[in-house]
């Protein structure tokens, strides 16, 4: 598949969403990160407002979920549109049968780490998944430093990955800019959450290029 790019919305402008979508016509995926203020320390909006995106945009949503109990309200964001689905292991309950339903109702299942979660553990549900999260930030928040710690991670995820012989895309979300782009894909992500770095951009679209550029250059080199 190569390199993707997909924008988060979280440091975009939520009284204009449709407009703020529109403004980055060629990312791979919109990233919807929908917070409960229980999971984490913030909160941003449930189904209906994702289903009003859905319908606002061509680009394919990725939500990625940080919520409690994600077992019994994944479901309602594939429903609402989304393409793909992320739910936090810390949260989930039996991630393996969560991943086959999210898989059988037509969606992507993923399954997201945060920083202090080892894979080893989870090794074995890599063949149930379309694609994982390593979370380079502690979730809850944009706009924070991207935490060089979880590189290591990064790197065995995707040696596991080889392993297995599985084709599950490897998602970094948190810091993610033109400083640290590079690093994430030489240690073997492949699809690439920036929001802050594209909101905070002049011409996001313009920025959507140039870190998918620096991450094509990173794994040509
Ligand atoms: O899930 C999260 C935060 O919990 C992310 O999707 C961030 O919202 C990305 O923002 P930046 O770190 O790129 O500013
Ligand atoms: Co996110």
């Amino acid at each position: 598949m190569g390199i993707q790019i997909t924008p988060s919305i979280l440091n975009a402008d939520f009284a204009n969403l449709g407009e703020e979508v529109a403004r980055i016509g060629s990312a791979d995926w919109v990233h919807v990160d929908v917070m409960d203020n229980h999971f984490v320390p913030n909160l941003t909006f449930g189904p209906t407002m994702v289903e009003a995106l859905a319908r606002s945009t061509q680009t394919p949503l990725d939500a990625h979920l940080m919520i409690e109990d994600p077992d019994h309200n994944a479901l309602a964001y594939v429903e609402a549109g989304c393409g793909s689905v992320t739910f936090h292991v810390e949260a989930a309950q039996a991630p393996v049968r969560l991943a086959r339903e999210l898989r059988s109702h037509g969606a992507r299942a993923s399954m997201a780490l945060k920083p202090a979660t080892p894979i080893e553990p989870y090794e074995d549900l890599l063949p149930e998944l379309d694609m994982l999260l390593v979370m380079t930030v502690e979730p809850g928040f944009g706009g924070q430093k991207f935490l060089d710690l979880c590189l290591p991670k990064i790197r065995r995820a995707r040696a596991l990955m080889d392993k297995h012989g599985v084709e599950t895309w490897l998602q970094v979300d948190g810091g993610v800019s033109l400083e640290t782009i590079e690093r994430c894909a030489e240690a073997g992500a492949d699809v690439f959450v920036a929001g802050s770095a594209v909101y905070s951009a002049d011409d996001p679209d313009a920025m959507v290029a140039e870190l998918r550029a620096k991450a094509e250059a990173a794994v040509t080199a």
